[in-house]
């Protein structure tokens, strides 16, 4: 990929690096770093190229880059033939595109998709399938890591065959020389709401705050790493956890330097937990009974289901 080099100066966050291998192989040095990171920047980089596994999504993700591409670059016109429907639903075509899980895989009736989509469903299937994968390992990982009896307490709650709002994304960002005035954001700062981001990018942009004393709350880039993909935490883990866990604030702006003048993309993979989990603190966390976070909703005293949690949140937030 022929691609401008991120500029020495623009300020980075120094995220954790943290190898997928080790994870699977139950590392428990590698598998510290995990908490650790998703106690505090709430984003680290994975290395995905020392297992199959993770080289086959790696690989499937650099391929979904190329047909990003080609969708994107579709006439309007039949762009919208793919629209998404506003306010009801995920999936389909908008500034950004999205695929569903369920979808893909027979889990749900489908909805009407792109014939390059339709076309490449195989890849597809097999990115979805790894990147669950990989964001089940990350659950397991932190539920050994807090000591919980049952390794599989969150990673249960996204069972893949079970329907959910998890799905593959595809953004792009085209160059719009008047955004480069270094005060536009392309995607305003947020948190994600599901269990685990599995995010791919080529090109600088996505930024969170620094944690570090002599910067703290500066907006710093997360710079992409060849090689490795950049996971996140969502919303629905800190209210499982009661808190414990953090789901990072997050924005996107236009890539720093040189790298502004190209098209930016992303291929993101988003996990939740399955429709009917309800989302709740779970026991472990519940310690003297005090839940110390109501999510964003102010659902204090309610029981929502995650299909119900996740549609006020998408109303929340002006989708
Ligand atoms: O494009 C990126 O790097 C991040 C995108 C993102 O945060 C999102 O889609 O939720
Ligand atoms: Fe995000």
């Amino acid at each position: 990929m022929d691609i401008p080099p991120f500029p020495d100066d623009a300020p980075t966050i120094p995220i954790a690096r943290i190898s997928y291998a080790a994870l699977l192989a139950g590392d428990t040095v590698e598998s510290q770093k995990v908490l650790t990171a998703c106690t505090t920047d709430g984003f680290f980089y994975l290395d995905m190229t020392e297992n199959a596994s993770g080289q086959e999504l790696l690989d499937d993700a650099g391929q979904l880059h190329s047909l990003s591409k080609g969708l994107f670059d579709a006439p309007v016109d039949e762009k919208m033939r793919y629209l998404n429907d506003r306010g009801k639903s995920l999936f389909g075509y908008k500034p950004t595109g999205a695929v569903a899980k369920d979808h893909l895989h027979n889990i749900t009736s489908s909805r009407t998709y792109p014939p390059e989509m339709t076309t490449s469903q195989p890849l597809c299937r097999s990115f979805t399938q790894n990147a669950h994968v990989c964001a089940q390992v990350i659950m397991r990982t932190l539920a050994r890591q807090l000591h919980l009896e049952d390794e599989d307490t969150f990673a249960r709650r996204a069972d893949f065959k079970a329907p959910s709002g998890d799905h593959l994304r595809l953004t792009k960002k085209s160059l719009n020389p008047k955004d480069n005035d270094g005060h536009t954001i392309g995607l305003a700062s947020h948190t994600d709401f599901g269990l685990v981001t599995v995010l791919f990018n080529w090109l600088g942009g996505l930024q969170i705050q620094s944690l570090q004393p002599e910067n703290a709350g500066q907006w710093c880039f997360v710079k992409p790493l060849p090689g490795h993909a950049i996971i996140n935490l969502g919303d629905a883990m800190v209210k499982f956890t009661n808190g414990t866990l953090k789901s990072a604030k997050h924005r996107v702006v236009p890539a720093p330097g040189l790298q502004a003048t190209v098209d930016r993309y992303s291929v993101v993979y988003f996990s939740r937990p399955a429709d009917e989990a309800i989302m709740e603190v779970l026991p472990p966390f519940l310690g003297d009974g005090t839940v110390q976070i109501g999510g964003k909703l102010g659902e204090e005293g309610k029981r929502y289901t995650t299909r119900e949690w996740m549609v006020r949140r998408l109303v929340q937030m002006g989708h």
